[in-house]
């Protein structure tokens, strides 16, 4: 049991981050094992349930494995652990002190509930710089901005506003920057935070009453990153506080880098007047990774990681997992963790059983029928409308964005949709699938709002 514990514990390291490790696996001990029942201890229910929630399934697959038969899984509660084995300190939670607070100023300033472990906050990560960047047509812009800003903080792109979908590399940016500006000047103060830790902080400085000193740190930055700032929606205590810091900071010629996840004029719950100063410096899109740049970000880590990975398996998973760069680094760690576990070198067949499972929830969830209606959902316009004969605009446009997710996404013939989509002729897929593809590579909107699609149909 204890091996088994080792074992299974060391591939979990290998595929979530150090933070989710620290905070729920570690802190777990096997009790007993019996009658093909293993039981494992977690010291206290906030983590039972998330351990439950979050890894049952993966536990009870690898206890499968490695007994080589169906084993049971129970989680029990053992608050002794918590002396016993000193787990790491779950993220701390921002409701208790909360409750002094008026509730008008509460639901103001808003309050972060803690759903589970949290990237660090504050610090520049130095392994996040523009050498570990892979770059390709989806970032070349920002990079080049990103680097221009670097080079010349407070001068050229003032605020510099990056925006994307999640994980294509906006916080890698904005990171690296933060390094470079170091390397090049030791003495300037920069600051990176999150934009829910900002959140967090502002609901410090009320607490303390201390909006004097936290106004005084952040206007005397010369360089402030602040990350997915999408957070502050609907917070107009945190939007005013930050405004004020935008002002003083941008009179001082001191740089600002912002990441949303989305453009300016798209944030909801935004005072008009941040949006508009969002808008008055650079802004630029980070999109989704062609599949070039995902394999060459494979074949990127695989290397920092030591392993050889060759170019076919390289190309297979950048083929199948399209949406985005924590995708992939996800599916690597799996890789060469199966790969590892088993003693097998990296072939397709492996990536296939390593991967079966995103793979098949992949193939699962993407079905015609299902990008029909979430196209519809989301223009607003019936599913029937996909397969009727009516050709108004407003219903023409979504359907042949339909027609292109539906070739992009699904392993359908070009007669298949036609058929699916009222008994259209392929010719007809064929044009709306080239049109969007060049809609798409001319305009930075359309293809945002595809990635949206895209993202929303992976689940
Ligand atoms: N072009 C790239 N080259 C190398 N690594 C990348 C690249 N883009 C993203 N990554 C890596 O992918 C992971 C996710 O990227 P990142 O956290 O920067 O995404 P993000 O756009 O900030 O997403 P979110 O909006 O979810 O915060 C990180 O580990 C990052 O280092």
């Amino acid at each position: 049991m204890e091996d088994f514990w080792q074992t299974c514990s060391a591939m979990l390291e290998q595929e979530l981050t150090p933070q989710q490790y620290s905070a729920w696996i570690k802190p777990l001990a096997p009790l007993d094992f019996e009658d093909g029942r293993l039981r494992i201890a977690a010291p206290n229910r906030f983590k039972l349930d998330w351990v439950k929630a979050q890894f049952a399934s993966r536990i009870t697959h690898l206890a499968s494995e490695y007994w080589q038969s169906p084993i049971e899984v129970q989680f029990v509660l053992d608050p002794r652990l918590n002396g016993a084995r000193k787990p790491a300190p779950v993220p701390a939670v921002v409701s208790g002190p909360l409750v002094d607070m008026p509730t008008e100023i509460a639901d103001r300033v808003d309050i972060a509930i803690d759903t589970g472990p949290r990237r660090d906050q504050s610090k520049i990560n130095d392994a996040l710089t523009f050498d570990s960047f892979v770059t390709g047509k989806a970032n070349q812009l920002a990079r080049a901005a990103a680097i221009q800003v670097a080079n010349n903080p407070g001068v050229s792109y003032n605020p510099l506003f990056l925006y994307g979908g999640v994980g294509l590399g906006k916080t890698h940016l904005i990171h690296a920057i933060g390094n470079q500006v170091l390397q090049d000047r030791p003495n300037v103060k920069i600051r990176y935070i999150h934009a829910e830790q900002y959140v967090r902080d502002v609901v410090t400085a009320y607490q303390r009453k201390g909006f004097d000193e936290f106004k005084r740190y952040y206007h005397s930055l010369d360089l402030l990153l602040i990350d997915d700032i999408q957070f502050f929606a609907g917070k107009s205590r945190t939007q005013e506080e930050f405004f004020y810091a935008f002002e003083a900071l941008i009179a001082a010629k001191k740089q600002i880098i912002i990441t949303s996840d989305t453009y300016p004029k798209e944030i909801t719950g935004m005072d008009d007047r941040l949006i508009s100063r969002f808008d008055s410096g650079l802004t630029v899109a980070v999109e989704p990774p062609e599949l070039e740049m995902r394999v060459a970000i494979l074949l990127k880590k695989a290397a920092q990681e030591g392993a050889a990975l060759n170019d076919d398996v390289a190309f297979f998973v950048a083929k199948h997992l399209r949406s985005n760069v924590r995708e992939l680094e996800g599916a690597l760690r799996k890789i060469l963790a199966y790969s590892r576990f088993h003693g097998k070198e990296i072939t397709i067949d492996v990536v296939k059983e390593a991967l079966k499972d995103l793979l098949s929830v992949q193939n699962r969830q993407i079905s015609v029928e299902n990008i029909q209606k979430t196209v519809a959902d989301f223009f607003n316009i019936k599913v029937a409308d996909m397969y009727s004969k009516k050709r108004p605009a407003n219903i023409a446009r979504p359907r042949q964005i339909a027609m292109y997710l539906a070739k992009e996404l699904t392993q359908k013939s070009l007669p298949e949709i036609g058929e699916l989509f009222g008994g259209r002729d392929h010719t007809t897929v064929l044009h709306a699938v080239r049109k969007i593809a060049a809609d798409r590579a001319k305009n930075p909107e359309v293809n945002h709002e595809l990635h949206v699609l895209e993202q929303t149909l992976k689940g």
